[in-house]
């Protein structure tokens, strides 16, 4: 039987996309012997403002520009498949794409928050999931809901090439090297710049 390729799945805002996003996709492929990680830039993450948001081709622009990856490919695929939330858009996926297996890949932040997402136990129960630890978020994550709830299917990070062949529910939580960039960050620095622009431009 033809091996079904490996692929990480990892959703985002990008905006904009960062090393923090980079950084986690080349550790994904080598933790989890990925073939490709897929970065799905979301028309607009259900639970964000859309006040400050990019536009859709300004993020995959952005997400482009930072990947620069050959196992690393960007995509609009919401878009195409017409969905919004992430438990739809993996569903459809699955379904879809009968040759590939996949992992969906999160920060720590979003382990927090998941169980606010739609159905968000389905996404549990279709695919196994690898969520990368993040600064200040690590205890937060391992005490939230969905941690509790799906404790007994944690499996150890030692086993993370494993994983992708586990049947959900299987999730890892992987304590790599802590990166502090984010998106939020990045905007916060370009509005003091452009501040500082104006400044000059009154005197
Ligand atoms: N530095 C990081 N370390 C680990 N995971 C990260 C990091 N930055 C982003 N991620 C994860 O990548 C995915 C996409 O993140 P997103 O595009 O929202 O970036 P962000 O920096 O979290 O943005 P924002 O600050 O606007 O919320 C999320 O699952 C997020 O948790
Ligand atoms: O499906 C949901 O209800 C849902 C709610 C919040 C976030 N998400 C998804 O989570 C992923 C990470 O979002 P973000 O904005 O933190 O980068 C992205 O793919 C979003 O579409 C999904």
């Amino acid at each position: 039987m033809k091996r079904r390729r490996k692929i990480g799945l990892l959703g985002g805002s990008f905006n904009p996309a960062h090393e923090g996003h980079r950084d986690i996709s080349l550790a994904a492929l080598a933790y989890f012997g990925l073939d490709e990680v897929w970065w799905l830039v979301a028309p607009q993450n259900p639970l964000k403002s859309t006040d400050g948001m990019a536009p859709l081709a300004t993020r995959i622009a952005s997400a482009q520009a930072k990947a620069a990856h050959p196992r690393i490919r960007v995509t609009d695929i919401e878009i195409r498949l017409g969905t919004r939330f992430t438990a739809d858009t993996l569903a459809k996926l699955v379904d879809l794409y009968r040759d590939c297996r996949f992992l969906w890949l999160m920060g720590a932040d979003n382990l927090v928050q998941i169980d606010h997402w739609k159905n968000w136990q389905q996404i549990f129960h279709l695919l196994p999931i690898a969520v990368f630890d993040r600064p200040t978020y690590t205890y937060r994550a391992l005490a939230a809901k969905a941690a509790r709830r799906f404790a007994k299917f944690r499996l150890r990070e030692s086993a993370s090439l494993e994983l992708i062949e586990t049947s959900a529910p299987a999730w890892m939580f992987m304590h790599h090297r802590l990166n502090p960039i984010s998106a939020t960050a990045i905007r916060a620095e370009a509005a003091q710049a452009e501040a500082r622009r104006a400044a000059a431009r009154r005197h």
